[in-house]
């Protein structure tokens, strides 16, 4: 274990898809196998085993664990037993797991012996598509002598010199495939150019030197292929209790900021990151985003795009279920979120006949299924109505206040936010140009002339007042407090 690393001087580079790219990745390779296998014509009575050498560059690529790797053999089996026209093709299930298998085996062994090269050219994809083929092919052919009872002869002189003749055409066509495969899909940032580049925080201690919910220090990302980072030297505290508003112009990287909270950023997203975010003081590049999900509940734009089942009461009950919960917790549970959320007696209500509202308050209800400490809504009232955005922020306010929930709301309409608000951040090119309580970054924003345009109105006027010489004992964020105060004025 390292101990004291500086987190200023971290740095963690990460390749996009996060833990599902080896599925990403040989879904597209096996896609391209199956029609090769139903278009290549034979030479000779003999075609490359397409779908070994497919799955032979997607392990190559991505590297995936052994029992991913038995996984990818298993799916390519079944393409097999289902596209083939021979009388036997069940000897697949067994031989393509065999196969990928040692794919697997050979990418990790040989790997680690360093790079097989003669001159520019790789040797490896040589060496894994011939001796994958000569595994797989020849559990097939084994099995097929069995089942079908044929003669040792004919398995020696026939079978095994044509799983070699195969696992040779092979040899050649993985290499083939596997360069252009490595440019694609390093271009789209699927897979880094150089593998093995991917850091790992694996094994350091890295501690947040400030006590709070969410801890962003020294951050700068940067996305996949990008030369300028999104974000910029963010140093921010989320407190205990806090109802912060993220806030700023169109492209600014609010968005991105959230999603580094829930380590989507750049676990999924990939990219390099320099810096860390902490939440609950743990450092988000150690923990898994699903374990994360517990501590960070989160609510996208599209939150339609979370609701997965037919009910209000499904729903609910899947976060649950998912995470191991007991029927007797969940129904508990249930009943606890739904008061929470305004939603009781509705779970039998079919998802599709929801209002938008009701279907973000239902969002929101199985994020909270799980009792995190805190909750993240990304610009959760692009797609409602002022009477709706006026109700799902006063149940985030009272979330927050009665139920102690932080709350961080990136928003572009700040007038329905801000009265729950204790803070309010204002964001420009991806730095945090004013972090203060909310009358002080409005008025930050008004006198330097940035995004005055989602200033509220209420605000604006009363600053020109202000600057006209009167004078309140608060600023005005609401519609009571500008009458409060020009009731003060008056007597
Ligand atoms: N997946 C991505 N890959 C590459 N660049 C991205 C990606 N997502 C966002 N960006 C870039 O990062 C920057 C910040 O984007 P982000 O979406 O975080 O901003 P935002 O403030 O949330 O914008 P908006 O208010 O329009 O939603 C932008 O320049 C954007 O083009």
């Amino acid at each position: 274990m390292e101990r004291g690393k500086d987190v200023a001087k971290l740095v963690y580079t990460h390749v996009q898809g996060g833990q599902f790219r080896w599925v990403t990745v040989s879904t597209l390779m096996l896609a391209l196998g199956t029609i090769l296998h139903l278009v290549s014509p034979s030479v000779a009575g003999v075609t490359p085993n397409w779908t070994t050498a497919t799955y032979c560059v997607a392990i190559h690529l991505t590297r995936p664990t052994y029992r991913q790797s038995v996984g990818i053999g298993l799916v390519a089996a079944l393409i097999n037993v289902m596209t083939s026209k021979s009388a036997f093709p069940y000897g697949n299930l067994f031989s393509e797991p065999a196969g990928a298998l040692t794919c697997a085996i050979l990418v990790s062994l040989l790997g680690r012996m360093g790079s097989f090269k003669l001159g520019k050219l790789e040797l490896l994809p040589f060496i894994t598509g011939f001796l994958s083929t000569v595994a797989s092919g020849g559990v097939f052919v084994t099995i097929l002598y069995w089942v079908l009872g044929l003669p040792t002869a004919v398995y020696v002189n026939a079978m095994w010199p044509m799983v070699l003749m195969v696992s040779l055409c092979n040899g050649i066509v993985t290499p083939l495939l596997y360069v252009p495969a490595k440019h694609l899909f390093a271009r789209r940032g699927y897979v880094t150019d150089k593998m093995g580049t991917t850091d790992s925080h694996e094994g350091l201690i890295i501690t947040p030197a400030h006590d709070a919910k969410i801890s962003i220090e020294h951050f700068n990302y940067y996305y996949t292929k990008a030369t300028t980072p999104a974000i910029k030297n963010i140093n921010l505290q989320v407190n205990e209790g806090d109802f912060l508003v993220v806030t700023g112009p169109a492209g600014c990287g609010k968005s991105t900021l959230c999603m580094a909270m829930t380590g989507a950023v750049p676990k999924f997203y990939g990219g390099r990151m320099e810096g860390m975010v902490f939440v609950n003081g743990k450092a988000t590049t150690q923990v898994e985003i699903p374990d994360l999900a517990t501590e960070i509940g989160v609510v996208m734009a599209d939150y339609d795009t979370q609701l997965v089942t037919m009910t209000v009461g499904e729903e609910v009950a899947f976060a649950m279920e998912n995470r191991g919960y007991s029927p007797e917790q969940i129904k508990e549970r249930s009943a606890a979120v739904f008061k929470q959320v305004g939603l009781e007696g509705m779970e039998e209500r079919k998802i599709t006949s929801l209002s938008g509202g009701q279907r973000q308050r239902l969002a929101i209800a199985s994020v909270l299924a799980t009792d995190p400490s805190i909750l993240v809504l990304d610009e959760p009232t692009s797609s409602l109505d002022p009477e709706g955005t006026a109700e799902l922020y006063k149940l985030v306010g009272t979330l927050n206040r009665e139920h102690g929930i932080t709350v961080v709301v990136i928003d572009h309409d700040l007038h329905a936010v801000l009265p729950y608000a204790n803070r309010l951040v204002l964001m420009v090119d991806g730095e945090i140009r004013s972090d203060a309580d909310v009358p002080t970054t409005l008025r930050y924003m008004y006198e330097h002339d940035i995004y005055v345009d989602a200033l509220p109105s209420i605000f604006v006027t009363y600053l020109r007042l202000e600057a006209a010489g009167y004078t309140f004992p608060a600023p005005w964020l609401s519609v009571a407090a500008a009458k409060k105060g020009l009731t003060s004025v008056v007597h």
